[in-house]
């Protein structure tokens, strides 16, 4: 895999655990979004019209923002990848890290290989479900301190969704490399199964409760991943 130029990482159940995402970060949103009542009219209110759109295009008619927010805590709840939601929860997030009240969590093995691989010359790249904002509040504020600066670019779901070719295909273009000089790390295989459509080198991460799969050659950490 000398050829590799860029490695794109997901983040939960890859560099991060699920239950961090599940049992820390969810719950914090649910209890804390009334906060989004107060923030600017500029942020909230396309969220809201655009709940309100996916809500009629689903038959339901919402028609009060407090329904609206409702709807997202809900949502929240079924772990919709609905990209107003994920922007909403970097919001709501973003007071719980700046307050010391969440710390993002960062697998160990996670810290040494992202600095040995850009120090061998490879850009580093995420790609989430989460908002770009999440993602930078996730290892801005993580367990073994700001990480942001190891990363070149940050993805999220405005790129499309994680288990479409076309998205994997724009974020190559977006990075100006050709598909196969892209590694993509994740735990879940329909998103790699999608990248690697797109011409991407995979690598399934098998973390405690992840499944492997027989498609992919795979890894229990990034320790194990080696060039
Ligand atoms: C990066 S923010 C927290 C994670 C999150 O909201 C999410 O939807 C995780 O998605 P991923 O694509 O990283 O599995
Ligand atoms: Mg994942």
């Amino acid at each position: 895999m000398s050829h590799i130029k860029c490695i794109l990482t997901d983040i939960e159940g890859t560099t991060t655990s699920v239950s961090f995402v599940y049992d820390v970060l969810f719950p914090y949103f649910r209890e804390h979004i009334q906060e989004a009542s107060s923030l600017p009219s500029n942020l909230i209110n396309p969220i809201i019209k655009a709940t309100m759109d996916q809500a009629h295009q689903e038959g339901k008619n919402l028609t009060t923002s407090e329904e609206c927010l409702e709807q997202l805590r809900q949502w929240s709840i079924e772990d919709r990848k609905f990209t107003p939601l994920k922007t909403l929860q970097g919001y709501i997030w973003k007071k719980g890290y700046e307050e010391g009240k969440i710390k993002g969590h960062i697998y160990p093995d996670v810290l040494p290989a992202l600095e040995e691989w850009k120090e061998e010359g490879i850009d580093l790249a995420v790609y989430s479900s989460g908002s770009v904002q999440a993602q930078k509040l996730i290892f801005g504020y993580s367990e073994a301190g700001d990480l942001t600066h190891l990363f070149s670019r940050f993805f999220d779901t405005k790129m499309g969704g994680k288990k479409e070719t076309r998205s994997y295909e724009n974020i190559a273009e977006e990075l100006d490399l050709q598909p196969d000089e892209i590694l993509f790390l994740s735990d879940v295989p329909d998103e790699l199964k999608a990248a690697r459509e797109a011409g991407y080198e995979v690598i399934q991460l098998v973390r405690p409760g992840t499944k492997a799969s027989t498609h992919f050659d795979n890894v229990d950490d990034f320790s194990q991943i080696t060039f």
